[in-house]
C-alpha cells in the first residue's frame, strides 16, 4: 500500500541470508542515484569487503564512542557483533532531497520507525525457509554456530513481516530489485 506521504528514505531488512546485500549491490550497479548508507559494525570483514565501501569496521570501544557521541540514528546487536547507521552522511542526502536506502535488520528498523515516522519500511522476504537456509549455508561465510544463531533469529525476523509498508519476495535477483527500486521511486517521486 503506497504511503501517505512521500518519504525520501527507504529501509531494507529481511532475515539473514535472504539477500538483502545481493540485492543492494544489483541496485547499486543498476541505480546509483539511489544513495545507499555504509553502517559501522564491529564484525570482521568478510573475504572482500572493504572498509568504507561495505560497511566502516570499529572495534568495540570506538562503537561504544559512537553511541556515546549520538552518532548512530540506530544501532543494534545482531548475532554476537553490534551494527549502526551513521547519523551525519543520512541527514546531508535526506537534506539534498537524494533517495536514501538503509540495509538493517529488524530492531533498527524499528527504531528508524520511531525516529524518522516518514520512512518506507520494506521486508525482503525469502521464497521458503528451506530456501533461506540454503542460502545462508551455501553463502559459506559463517560456522556452523553462527549459521544458527542467524536463523534463530531471521525466525524472529519472518514473524515480524506484518510491521513493514511492503514485502517483497527474493525469489529472483533482478525480478525482486526492480520491485524494490519501483517502491523506491514510488515514495520518492
Ligand atoms: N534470488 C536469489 N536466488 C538465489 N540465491 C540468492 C538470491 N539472492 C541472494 N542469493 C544468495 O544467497 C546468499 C545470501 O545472500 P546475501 O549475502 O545477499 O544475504 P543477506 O540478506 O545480505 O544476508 P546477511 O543479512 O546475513 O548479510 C548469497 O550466497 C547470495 O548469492
Ligand atoms: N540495525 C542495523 N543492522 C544492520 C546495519 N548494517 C547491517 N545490518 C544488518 O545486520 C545483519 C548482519 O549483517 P552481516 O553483514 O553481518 O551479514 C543484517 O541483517 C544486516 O542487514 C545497521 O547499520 N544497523
Amino acid at each position: 500500500m503506497p504511503p501517505d506521504r512521500p518519504a525520501r528514505l527507504t529501509v531494507l531488512s529481511g532475515p539473514s541470508g535472504v539477500g538483502k546485500g545481493t540485492v543492494v549491490a544489483r541496485l547499486r550497479e543498476l541505480y546509483p542515484h539511489v544513495w545507499v548508507s555504509v553502517s559501522c559494525t564491529t564484525r570482521p570483514p568478510r573475504p572482500g569487503e572493504r572498509d568504507g565501501v561495505e560497511y566502516h569496521f570499529v572495534s568495540v570501544e570506538q562503537f561504544a564512542q559512537l553511541v556515546r557521541d549520538g552518532e548512530l540514528l540506530e544501532h543494534a546487536e545482531f548475532a554476537g557483533n553490534f551494527y549502526g547507521t551513521p547519523r551525519a552522511p543520512l541527514a546531508e542526502r535526506l537534506a539534498a532531497g537524494q533517495p536514501t536506502l538503509l540495509e538493517i535488520e529488524l530492531q533498527g528498523a524499528r527504531q528508524v520507525r520511531q525516529s524518522l515516522p516518514d520512512a518506507f519500511l520494506v521486508f525482503l522476504a525469502p521464497p521458503s525457509m528451506a530456501e533461506l537456509e540454503r542460502r545462508l549455508a551455501g553463502r559459506g561465510t559463517e560456522p556452523a554456530d553462527v549459521i544458527a544463531a542467524r536463523l534463530d533469529r531471521a525466525r524472529i525476523e519472518m514473524a515480524a513481516e506484518g510491521e513493514f509498508d511492503a514485502v517483497v519476495v527474493n525469489d529472483d535477483i533482478g525480478r525482486a530489485t526492480a520491485e524494490l527500486v519501483g517502491l523506491i521511486e514510488a515514495v520518492c517521486p
